[in-house]
């Protein structure tokens, strides 16, 4: 499992355990983990030349003991200084080692561009301690500056901690930042290494351990462990009715094909039986791809919604929302959802353009704070969410939010979230709460993406025949 905590989580662990350690011990865990993965990223120091982007705080203080580390080991340091106030104590380590530094606005020899700038163009990395877990969204206009000459010139940037001007607490990222090829990260995950669109300015995220005694976490990632610790494997006893039983309402006489492949995600999951009500001539199609499913019947869950286009029977899919029976509800079947708030077991498998339609936001909005509405439509709906994207955020009505960062952007293909929204009932039918199905779903849908991809493209229904596959490896 990895834990994401919050700002005020972390600076009150920090705070404990400072009191506890001699003045700086933190820092200089934080530092030499810090110059060890920037030593590992460029494959050795020597000769190296690493430009330090220094800002006013103890995030400057890191990268300058870093680049002390670094120049004592070879390095050419230089620290650009984007502050007049430099961690003091830092600064004076790095220049014992021999390393440099110089103001960002000093002037170069060569006309048009500032010392900073030629610098940063000609470096093999960039180290960005411009702010960490203290800084606001955003970047002053001399930090973007040479953040920018950086980019232009393919310098790759590592971050420290957190990747300068992105909102650490939301994952937003409102205003200009750092693109980070590698984030060496300190005590914990911050919830800006997992959300989107911030998660994917972190590039890589590498933590370092620094001794910290954490409060539960504000938000979990599950890792391969954690979801075959959730997943309900069969035993001697196991029987077709036992492993439960799935009832899908999906697919209409417009998109018979929405059912054929959530059909095939089904039964790829761990439910003994998939029974399909729709039309007639769905259904056949149905039976023709999977010769397994049979009709209307008792049932331990439903998957409802994808792909049931204009077919809509509104007062039947509330009653079954509100039925004993847990639901998955996707796609056009989200056009049912009341905010009665009395609902038991109910997962809905939105993307962005679909909670903006629920929660009357437009899309872009929603793709910009997604932690923010996926937990507004928790509480509002009184359901578990899953909000689909390149980072998977699920949200329960109780305020646990979990997020799913194994997906391949392959997966941005139609039919997909069927494929997910079948295998999410099938993990509902086999008894998982929904909080646990969404991120047993979410995982085992983007592993066997993967795995059908290869780095290559993708059709719903390879994710779905990959499945198993996927499955066997994760429970060998
Ligand atoms: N507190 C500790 O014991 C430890 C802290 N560590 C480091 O310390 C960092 C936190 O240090 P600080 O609390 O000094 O805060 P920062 O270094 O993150 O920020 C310092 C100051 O920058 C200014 N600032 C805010 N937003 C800005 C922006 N957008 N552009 C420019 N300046 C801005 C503010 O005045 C802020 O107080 C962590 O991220 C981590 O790197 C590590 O050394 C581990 C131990
Ligand atoms: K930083």
């Amino acid at each position: 499992m990895r834990h994401a905590h919050t700002v005020e989580q972390v600076r009150a662990a920090e705070a404990a355990l400072m009191a506890r350690l001699p003045e700086g011990t933190l820092m200089q865990r934080a530092a030499t983990g810090l110059a060890v993965a920037i030593s590992n990223f460029l494959g050795g120091t020597y000769g190296a030349r690493v430009v330090l982007l220094i800002g006013s705080g103890d995030n400057g203080g890191d990268a300058l003991y870093a680049g002390a580390y670094l120049a004592r080991r070879g390095a050419q340091v230089t620290a650009v200084l984007l502050s007049d106030k430099p961690h003091a104590a830092g600064l004076a380590a790095l220049e014992t080692a021999g390393g440099q530094a110089i103001p960002v606005t000093a002037s170069s020899a060569s006309n048009g561009t500032t010392a900073a700038q030629s610098a940063v163009a000609g470096a093999d990395v960039v180290v960005d301690g411009i702010v960490g877990i203290g800084g606001r969204p955003g970047l002053r206009p001399e930090a973007l500056a040479v953040v920018q000459v950086a980019e232009r010139y393919g310098v790759p940037i590592v971050a420290v901690d957190t990747p300068s001007g992105v909102d650490v607490d939301t994952g937003e990222t409102p205003e200009p930042h750092v693109n980070a090829a590698l984030t060496v990260t300190f005590g914990t995950h911050k919830i800006c290494h997992l959300v989107d669109p911030a998660a994917t300015a972190c590039g890589p995220v590498h933590l370092v351990d620094i001794g910290l005694d954490l409060p539960p976490a504000q938000v979990q990632a599950l890792q391969a462990a954690d979801i075959k610790a959730l997943y309900p494997v069969p035993h001697g006893e196991s029987d077709k009715y036992s492993r439960g039983v799935l009832g899908l309402m999906v697919g209409s006489a417009q998109y018979p094909g929405a059912a054929v492949i959530a059909t095939a995600g089904a039964l790829a999951g761990p439910v003994g039986m998939v029974r399909y009500v729709g039309p007639d001539a769905v259904a056949s199609a149905v039976r023709e791809a999977h010769p397994e499913v049979v009709g209307d019947g008792r049932v331990q869950a439903w998957t409802i919604g994808s792909g049931l286009g204009d077919e809509l029977d509104v007062p039947r899919i509330r009653e079954l929302l509100d039925a004993e029976e847990p639901v998955v509800l996707d796609a056009d079947g989200l056009k049912a959802l009341d905010d009665s708030g009395d609902h038991v077991d109910v997962l809905i498998t939105p993307h962005a353009g679909e909670l903006s339609r629920l929660l009357g936001v437009d899309r872009a909005t929603v793709e910009a704070e997604r932690l923010k509405y996926a937990r507004l439509a928790a509480e509002t709906f009184d359901v578990t969410v899953l909000l689909k994207g390149s980072t998977t955020v699920i949200a329960g009505p109780d305020g646990e939010v979990r997020v799913n960062t194994n997906a391949t952007p392959w997966l941005a293909t139609a039919g997909a979230g069927d494929v997910l929204a079948g295998l999410c009932g099938a993990l509902l039918a086999g008894g998982l709460t929904a909080l646990d199905a969404a991120s047993v779903g979410a995982y085992l849908h983007a592993a066997a993406a993967n795995l059908a991809s290869g780095g290559g493209p993708i059709t719903a229904i390879a994710v779905a025949q990959a499945l198993p596959e996927a499955t066997r490896r994760l429970l060998s």
